[in-house]
């Protein structure tokens, strides 16, 4: 139930640390109880007119809710001085019994007591104003109270405990004290610079970038984040659709003995050993003059070439007329990258005298009972592996954080072949900048919208 809204354009109201806002932190009114969450300076003041004297800090009490002499509800009330609180201001809770009437009633008391709504992510946005946890802990929060898997919950109570600060904080460092050799360099400027010095400056930047590097090309954090795409391909009536079904366990795509059946792409969501993986079914690849189904082929190709992995789908006729110029130049070949392909033979109870299927395919059928367990734990196994690669390392998990990243490396591989120290000194300092963009020690107030628009209200 929407709570209502205050008078003053949220906008205009919207500024640091003004004002007292108020947000339920449980969601839509449901089930047996909603907290109603308070902060900002001067609410105390709210509280004890909605409860009487202010109860023990911390603790949780007992009280009757009462606004202009009305009972509203009797309510659970937590009370939290500043600075021991989420947002390290005052703030309160009030455990309501879950109905949209009391809602609307507190609502209407708070507002009455001068507090407004908050927006999206303002209780942690205020928090990180606070400097009581950065932009990465605050994204943190953001992915941990969305995530779905257990490799989800993992990463985002890893990042909340701060390591890729730290990673981030270490560089900063680092680069820190490379900066400081080059300022004196450039305050002596007469003396010649040594030559062991100058091959450590060039080491520490190179070690400082390959570092970078690793931690850019870590795949993990984005997939555990958005899921390992997996694209079904293959071509028309290989039994795509019927795969994505029999995975999902659903029949979210139509199937028939068509060839040319699906045209979109369609896209399912699995968990696979705590890990998120986006399916994605699409048109079966061939020349074909119907234009929806040809626009279908180009989509199908675009999908290949932004996938994780592609289980190529081989029907038995394909398999057995392997090499004729028809199947070979409508399936197209080219498009299945190699290295991030399986090669799926699909209908295998059609083909049971068949051949075994060739080194590193697989082979299966969606009709027989147990079919897919080898497909399965195939993917179990490379989700496994993906996994034990990175175990404890600080994943990057944003295009934010990649490009910050990106571009500190991109500064200090300047660095190191700037040929005087007063340019190599304004890239180390560009390269510090790049990464404090990322933890909000540079530029906090540009980036706090961005990151907070994807919060829920209440946060
Ligand atoms: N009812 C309720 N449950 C909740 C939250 C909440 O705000 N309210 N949280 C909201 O995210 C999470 C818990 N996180 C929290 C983090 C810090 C503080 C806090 O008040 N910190 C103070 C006091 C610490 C103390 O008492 O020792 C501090 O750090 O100074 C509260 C909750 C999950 N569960
Ligand atoms: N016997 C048998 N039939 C299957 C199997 N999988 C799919 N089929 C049948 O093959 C036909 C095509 O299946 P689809 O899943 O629609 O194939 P598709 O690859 O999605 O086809 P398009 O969308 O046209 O590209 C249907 O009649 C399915 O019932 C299988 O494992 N064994
Ligand atoms: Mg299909």
């Amino acid at each position: 139930m929407p709570l209502p809204t205050t008078q003053q354009p949220a906008a205009a109201t919207t500024t640091e640390g003004d004002g007292v806002i108020y947000a339920l932190a449980t969601g839509p009114v449901a089930g047996a109880i909603a907290v109603l969450r308070v902060s900002g300076q001067g609410c105390g003041d709210m509280l004890r007119h909605l409860c009487g004297a202010l109860p023990p800090a911390r603790m949780a009490s007992l009280r009757s809710v009462r606004w202009r002499g009305e009972l509203l509800d009797e309510a659970l009330v937590l009370w939290f001085p500043s600075p021991r609180s989420y947002t390290g201001e005052d703030s309160f809770e009030l455990h309501l019994h879950a109905s949209p009437a009391i809602m609307a009633r507190v609502a209407e008391a708070l507002e009455g007591l001068g507090a407004r709504q908050a927006e999206a992510g303002e209780f942690t946005r205020r928090a990180v104003m606070a400097g009581r946890m950065d932009i990465l802990q605050a994204e943190a929060i953001a992915d941990l109270v969305a995530a779905e898997t257990e490799s989800q919950r993992q990463q985002a109570l890893r990042q909340k405990e701060g390591v890729l600060g730290q990673l981030y904080e270490r560089w900063t460092e680092q680069i820190k004290s490379l900066l400081a050799s080059q300022e004196a360099l450039i305050d002596f400027a007469d003396e010649e610079l040594p030559p062991e010095t100058e091959q450590r400056l060039q080491q520490a930047l190179h070690a400082l970038a390959s570092e970078m590097d690793a931690h850019l090309s870590n795949p993990l954090g984005r997939l555990t984040r958005e899921g390992l795409h997996v694209v079904l391909a293959g071509p028309p009536n290989a039994g795509k659709s019927s795969l994505l079904n029999a995975l999902t366990g659903d029949d979210t795509a139509i199937v028939t003995a068509v060839p040319g059946t699906t045209r979109d792409l369609l896209h399912a969501d699995i968990v696979i050993e705590g890990m998120k993986v986006r399916l994605t079914d699409t048109a079966g690849l061939r020349t074909t003059t119907d234009m929806v189904e040809a626009e279908g082929v180009k989509r199908a190709k675009h999908a290949l070439e932004g996938a994780d992995l592609v289980l190529r789908l081989v029907p038995p006729q394909a398999a057995q007329h392997k090499g004729s110029q028809v199947e070979a130049a409508e399936d197209g070949d080219n498009h299945f990258p190699p290295e991030r392909t399986i090669m799926v033979m699909s209908k295998s109870d059609l083909r049971p005298a068949a051949p075994p299927p060739p080194p590193h395919a697989l082979s299966i059928s969606t009709v027989t009972p147990g079919g897919l367990e080898g497909l399965k734990q195939c993917l179990a196994q490379r989700v496994r592996a993906l996994g034990a690669q990175h175990q404890a390392s600080a994943l990057l998990t944003r295009a934010r954080h990649q490009a910050g990243i990106q571009a500190a490396k991109t500064h200090l591989l300047q660095a190191a072949s700037a040929p005087l120290p007063e340019l190599r000194a304004e890239e180390l300092r560009m390269g510090m900048e790049a990464i404090g963009r990322v933890t909000g020690r540079v530029g906090v107030e540009d980036v706090l919208d961005s990151v907070f628009s994807s919060f829920c209200i209440g946060k």
